[in-house]
């Protein structure tokens, strides 16, 4: 029997790209709600206790709200929020990131999908720590460029409607309290000791991102070049399909953040010298960063190929 699957916040800019990456699909059976429904407690709660596995593409409390309303112990969840990526039963959806993980959300009830900003920083910080080239106290800092779809149906109007303020036509810098939502995330799963000092910067296009950190060699454990950086990064990644290093040398030095933009995979660039080493992951913050990863996600949980029906460059 094909399985059951609902998207609650289909609607919303996540959940129409999860659904364009299964509408096609003949392998699931996919659960559409009433449009005049898809806000009603009730109704929702049929289709999230009728589904074999369901996502959550919704702010916060309503992901919350969401798994409260789940009575039926076969529904296994797949969160896009950021309400439980570092909860208690909840597993980090990103199964490139460390060993086990894909087996754990292969098994997993629960499933927290990474953060766009927090994709980009793990897929470079995890391996790193994880190697022991980066120590676990070192003060690392990042910066990540992003689209602006990626923040949601509410951003996107402000930069397509009419009367768009000026500044939007220039990127920004935001989160200049340096407390952004994905830091505990960030710390988490990389195994740091400080979350990173972090600067996400949003401009005027609509996905992609560049995602970088920047280290002092001498700094590392071992004292590595940029190049041993990017070999050892092109080893923890061999085996995968979703992420992968480019090749040392490949660079022409400009890196643009939309390369990855209507792809699934996500790419990591390492540029430098013997002194110091620029790391960059791109992707798209709606692939690899959101639906992508998503999608990854579910075909893992029901044992299928990972790479279903999802668009690698
Ligand atoms: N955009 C991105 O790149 C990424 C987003 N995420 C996360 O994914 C989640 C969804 O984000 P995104 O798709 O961008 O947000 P959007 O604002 O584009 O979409 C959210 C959707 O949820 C609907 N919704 C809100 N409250 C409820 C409710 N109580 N019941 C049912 N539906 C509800 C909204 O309805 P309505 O259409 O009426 O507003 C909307 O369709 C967020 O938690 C976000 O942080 C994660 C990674 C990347
Ligand atoms: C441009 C913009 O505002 N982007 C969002 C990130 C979107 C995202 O990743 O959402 P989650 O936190 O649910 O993962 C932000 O930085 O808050």
């Amino acid at each position: 029997m094909k399985p059951n699957v609902y998207i609650d916040g289909k609607e919303g800019t996540t959940g129409l790209q999860i659904y364009d990456r299964l509408s096609g699909r003949g392998d699931i059976n996919l659960l559409l709600i009433d449009d005049d429904k898809r806000k009603d407690l009730t109704e929702r709660k049929k289709y999230l206790n009728g589904a074999d596995i369901v996502f959550l593409c919704l702010p916060d409390a309503a992901a919350v709200e969401a798994v409260g309303l789940i009575d039926n112990p076969k529904t296994r969840v797949i969160d896009a929020s950021t309400a439980h990526r570092t909860a208690a039963g909840w597993v980090y959806g990103f199964p490139e990131l460390l060993a086990g993980q894909r087996q754990r959300i292969k098994y997993a009830k629960r499933v927290a999908n990474p953060g766009c900003h927090a994709t980009g920083f793990l897929s470079i910080a995890a391996p790193l720590v994880a190697m022991d080239i980066l120590p676990a106290d070192y003060p690392v800092t990042c910066f990540s460029l992003t689209g602006y779809s990626g923040g949601g149906k509410k951003m996107i109007a402000e930069y397509e409607g009419d009367n768009k303020a000026e500044e939007l036509y220039s990127p920004r810098i935001y989160g200049t309290n340096l407390n952004h939502k994905h830091l505990l995330e960030m710390q988490a799963l990389s195994g740091l000791k400080y979350p990173p000092v972090f600067s996400p910067i949003v401009d005027d296009y609509y996905k992609g991102m560049a995602t970088g950190i920047q280290l002092h060699n001498a700094l590392l454990k071992g004292k590595p070049t940029a190049q041993d950086i990017c070999e050892l990064l092109a080893r923890y990644y061999e085996d995968q399909t979703m992420v992968r290093v480019a090749p040392w040398g490949s660079e022409t030095g400009m890196l643009a953040a939309n390369t990855f933009s209507g792809y699934d995979n996500l790419e990591i660039s390492v540029t430098g010298n013997g002194d110091q080493t620029l790391i960059v992951s791109r992707f798209d913050n709606l692939g690899k960063g959101a639906s992508g990863a998503a999608v990854q996600n579910m075909n893992l949980m029901l044992g299928l190929d990972e790479t279903t029906g999802l668009a690698v460059k």
